[in-house]
């Protein structure tokens, strides 16, 4: 196969930062996907609906002249939130999602939740007002090792909350693990979860072998090579429940080359590319249009997009690097091939 024409795929999970930073990367997101499912990790967070709307206008003012592109809000849940708050968010169609981080459980997450418990009004008005919840999926317990926290997350919390409120719609952010999308497959139709293309393309040892490699450090971090099988399998199954969320997460090359670097890595510049190549590792391109394209409106319960995007297989190397407001940017590859190419 030379092209790969797809319906204009979404993404379900982006960071875009704000001020210089948004304006340096918004673009990269703009030109492939329609939409993007904005993260409220902002500092300080994104927690009203006046936040997530004025956020919205600074998006919306930082595209490129004539782009189309539609960000889709997103709330931070802190421990005062109120219910008040998603009845606002219900009757606001700029919103469309909360965002539950554990305290400490990644970049920008320490005015996340402590307890969930806490969070019970609030969740029952999300189950109401039928607004889904995101989440994090990791524990902090400090005894718990960091590969394993997303398994122990899923066992102490996930499965205790989709019991406790069986009308709530919810996605687990950037499934890293075979119990993951295990757990997800194995749940009725409301829990989903997005796939990044780092994780399906790359284990830990990208991370780790051969020397510290930063620009592959991110949360949930890489896993051995089963998980990524298992990933890998669940994206290509064409089950609806698994879809496309890049989880692009730009930092200054400063924060990430450090002796205690951030978490997050960057792959908007080359986002379907990506996503293409490990599917095409799989034997499945073929399935790449409805992951990428019908699986998350489908969830959203919002209509699929009408225009198309078309991959080229024709070899480039990503650049180096890109200019992040003041700073720089250094994305997944920079300065390696690439076999796949947008067109136009
Ligand atoms: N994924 C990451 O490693 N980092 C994200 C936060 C997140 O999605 O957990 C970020 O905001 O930098
Ligand atoms: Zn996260
Ligand atoms: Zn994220």
């Amino acid at each position: 196969m030379q092209t790969l024409t797809l319906t204009r795929p979404d993404d379900w999970h982006l960071h875009l930062r704000d001020d210089a930073a948004l304006a340096s990367v918004v673009a990269h997101t703009a030109a492939q996907f329609a939409r993007a499912i904005v993260m409220p990790n902002l500092k300080p967070p994104v927690a009203t609906v006046a936040d997530a709307l004025a956020y919205h206008g600074r998006i919306l003012a930082a595209l490129p002249a004539g782009s189309g592109f539609q960000p889709l809000m997103t709330l931070y849940l802190t421990e005062t939130t109120t219910p008040d708050e998603i009845r606002r968010a219900a009757a606001e169609p700029a919103v469309v999602a909360f965002k539950l981080y554990p305290a400490g459980a990644t970049t920008h997450s320490d005015a996340g939740v402590k307890s969930l418990e806490a969070l019970y009004p609030v969740l029952e008005a999300m189950e109401t007002h039928d607004l889904p919840l995101l989440v994090h999926g990791e524990v902090t317990d400090p005894a718990i090792d960091i590969f394993d926290r997303e398994a122990v997350f899923i066992d102490r919390h996930l499965i205790p909350l989709a019991a406790r409120f069986p009308g709530l719609r919810i996605v687990l952010e950037h499934a890293t693990t075979r119990e993951g999308v295990e757990f997800v497959r194995d749940a009725g139709p409301r829990i989903a979860a997005t796939l990044t293309a780092h994780h399906l393309l790359y284990n830990r040892n990208a991370l780790l072998v051969g020397g510290v490699r930063p620009h592959f450090y991110c949360l949930p971090v890489l896993k051995r090579e089963s998980h990524r099988l298992a990933l890998l399998q669940a994206a290509t199954s064409g089950n609806p429940k698994f879809f496309l969320g890049t989880d692009s997460a730009p930092h200054p090359r400063g924060g990430k080359e450090s002796a205690c670097g951030c978490a997050g890595c960057y792959t908007a510049h080359a986002a379907l590319e990506l996503y293409a190549e490990a599917f095409e590792a799989a034997g499945a391109l073929d399935q790449l249009e409805a992951f990428a394209s019908f699986h998350g409106p489908d969830f959203y319960q919002l209509p699929r997009n009408q225009g198309t995007v078309t991959l080229e297989r024709r070899a480039w190397r990503a650049p180096e690097s890109f200019p992040f407001g003041a700073e720089t940017l250094v994305p997944l590859r920079a300065g390696e091939p690439l076999a796949w190419r947008r067109a136009g």
